[in-house]
């Protein structure tokens, strides 16, 4: 590993700091997609910007929509989709969001996308986006491996109808065939066959975005249908990021302190609200003040019980919690997180192991038995959410050494900055 160590702050008392957020990556990807697909401009105001978002707005330029940066947000302008396009090649970085999502909108292009990414991107699952595809009428090229990278072969127009899925790996292939559905002749009708869809809040996000777009989606536990038809232009402002709060909750209950979340919404789709109810299982006090979220720790961390099936992502900020708990955790329903951006069971495992902690590892989740932690240098995996993970454990343990901060960048640019701050 070449690239230089980060020494995380160590807070030895109780933090004590208000944060603001930047934009919600899974909402920024969403409304950058539906605005491509739109039957006119939309503004997108506060977007996130991060590696993961201009990814996908590079992404959705490549295909021939524009989107350009003015004062605090992106005016995006669709593309002539259906039109005869010279060969592009889309880099999607590690993003599961790009990788997902732009393939059934390639695919609306006359023209060959190649669709590629990051070395562990490469090993990220893909084949039930391409098999969906084809089963849409779609042509693809691949090697048969069901991973990047693959030639979308569009003809300018997708057949659509009904396509059965498994989507338990991720719930992101059912969101993409969700968000281009209306612009496919037949619209598209979703059926899931298989364990259940992971982070459901995220397809709720996906039905909440179209419905503002005037999308019919008939929506029911295992069946999707979307009506042919006309996405709308939309003006909106993207909520803060509610997982990438976490680091900072987190941070207030390993320290034993507190924290003030700026303009937390009160209505949201995104999986970080639930940040509330685990904050309180560690045994913290949790209130709305405002439109801030108020977050108090207790004197002494309860171990936890968590199905984090609906809100994955949270994984690694919360196993950092429980490895410094008072008695065990575990944390269960998260066997999809091994297609993340790493194998993310095996690498808190890991990580926490290499700090002198005890884990156990299941399929499909992690116990977590909290023991005097050491300092060490800790391995983040191209993964930001290993590294929020380890600066929470750097506040908690003096000493600890962090690989590749900069992996941050992905949804979060200014991270060291704003965690320095907030330790200080
Ligand atoms: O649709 C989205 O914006 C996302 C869905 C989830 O993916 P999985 O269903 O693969 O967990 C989540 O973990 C990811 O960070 C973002
Ligand atoms: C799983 C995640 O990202 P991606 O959108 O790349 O799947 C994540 O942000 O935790």
């Amino acid at each position: 590993m070449t690239s230089p160590l980060w020494a995380a702050p160590f807070r030895p008392d109780p933090v004590d700091a208000t944060v603001s957020l930047l934009g919600s990556k899974s909402q920024t990807n969403r409304v950058l997609i539906l605005s491509a697909l739109a039957d006119g401009p939309s503004r997108v105001s506060r977007p996130l910007v991060s590696r993961d978002t201009v990814l996908m707005a590079d992404a959705l330029r490549s295909l021939g929509a524009s989107v350009i940066e003015d004062g605090d947000g992106w005016t995006v302008t669709p593309a002539a989709w259906g039109e005869r396009q010279a060969p592009v090649t889309i880099d999607v970085g590690l993003a599961g969001t790009v990788m997902r999502f732009v393939p059934p909108v390639a695919a609306l292009v006359d023209g060959d996308v190649e669709v590629d990414g990051d070395e562990y991107a490469r090993q990220r699952p893909m084949s039930t986006t391409i098999s969906s595809l084809r089963a849409l009428g779609v042509t693809i090229d691949d090697d048969a491996r069901g991973t990047m990278p693959f030639t979308v072969r569009g003809s300018g127009r997708v057949l659509g109808g009904a396509v059965t899925i498994d989507a338990s790996a991720s719930s992101q292939f059912l969101s993409a065939l969700l968000l281009a559905g209306a612009r496919y002749d037949e619209g598209i009708d979703v059926r899931h066959e298989g364990p259940p869809v992971p982070s459901m809040p995220h397809v709720r996000m996906t039905l909440t975005e179209l419905a503002r777009r005037g999308v019919s989606v008939e929506a029911g536990s295992e069946r999707w249908v979307v009506e042919p038809g006309p996405i709308a232009a939309y003006d909106c402002a993207i909520e803060p990021d509610l997982s990438n709060a976490g680091a900072f909750v987190a941070g207030a209950l390993v320290t034993g302190g507190r924290v003030r979340v700026r303009h937390w919404p009160l209505e949201t789709d995104q999986p970080g609200d639930r940040w509330r109810e685990i904050a309180q299982a560690f045994g913290a006090e949790v209130h709305i003040d405002g439109d801030d979220l108020l977050v108090v720790a207790p004197d002494t961390l309860r171990g936890v019980r968590l199905d984090l099936r609906d809100e994955g992502e949270l994984t690694p900020v919360v196993a950092a919690v429980a490895a410094v708990a008072a008695g065990p955790s575990t944390l269960t329903g998260i066997a999809h997180l091994r297609g993340h951006e790493t194998d993310r069971l095996a690498a808190l495992t890991a990580e926490i192991t290499r700090m002198g902690g005890e884990v156990d590892e299941h399929a499909d989740g992690l116990t977590i038995h909290p023991r005097p932690l050491h300092a060490a240098d800790l391995e983040t995996y191209a993964d930001h959410r290993m590294a929020h993970a380890a600066a929470v454990l750097g506040l908690a343990v003096k000493g600890v050494q962090v690989h590749d901060i900069a992996t941050t960048a992905k949804t979060y640019p200014g991270f060291e900055q704003d965690w320095q701050r907030f330790a200080s």
